[in-house]
């Protein structure tokens, strides 16, 4: 069902430092901040040949990553983000195996325009899962 993986997220301290580490000493191309009010954080895509990094800053007091930073003052990995064909279908199988769909169980829309929806850590090997319909 999931297909290609479209990026890797990085919940950051510092967006502005860490972009220009990118650019700098990993010689990323680095995109331009964007804010996404509706997921209550600000992202930043490094385009890698075979995928995304999305760097993830806070933005709002009810950002869903503050606990995560309280948690890991330093940054760290996030979530990954896999492909689907059909979000709704791919949403209503991982609910009949027993995975938890988090927020209001609908798409919202993501970063890229497309609908996107999150699975709980706790059931994906402490992995944070978000699928992305392209
Ligand atoms: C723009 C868009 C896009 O790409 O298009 C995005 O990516 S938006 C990206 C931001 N949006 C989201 O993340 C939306 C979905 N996320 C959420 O609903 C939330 O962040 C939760 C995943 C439910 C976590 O909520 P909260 O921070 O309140 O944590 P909590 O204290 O209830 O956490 C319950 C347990 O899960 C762990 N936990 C929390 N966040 C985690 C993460 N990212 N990866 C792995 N484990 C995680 C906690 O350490 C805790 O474990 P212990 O109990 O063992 O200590
Ligand atoms: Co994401």
């Amino acid at each position: 069902m999931i297909g290609r993986l479209n990026h890797v997220a990085i919940a950051v301290p510092d967006l502005e430092a860490a972009s220009e580490q990118y650019r700098s000493a990993l010689g990323a191309k680095v995109g331009a901040p964007q804010d996404e009010p509706d997921h209550g954080v600000t992202v930043v895509f490094i385009e890698l040949p075979n995928t995304k990094i999305e760097l993830l800053y806070p933005l709002g007091d009810d950002s869903p990553i503050n606990g995560f930073l309280e948690k890991n003052p330093s940054g760290g990995i996030h979530h990954v983000c896999y492909e689907v064909d059909d979000i709704i279908a791919a949403r209503d199988h991982l609910k009949e195996t027993g995975a938890r769909v988090l927020g209001s169980g609908e798409p919202k829309i993501g970063a890229h325009g497309k609908p996107v929806l999150f699975l709980h850590p706790k059931d994906f090997n402490g992995c944070l899962v978000e699928l992305e319909q392209v």
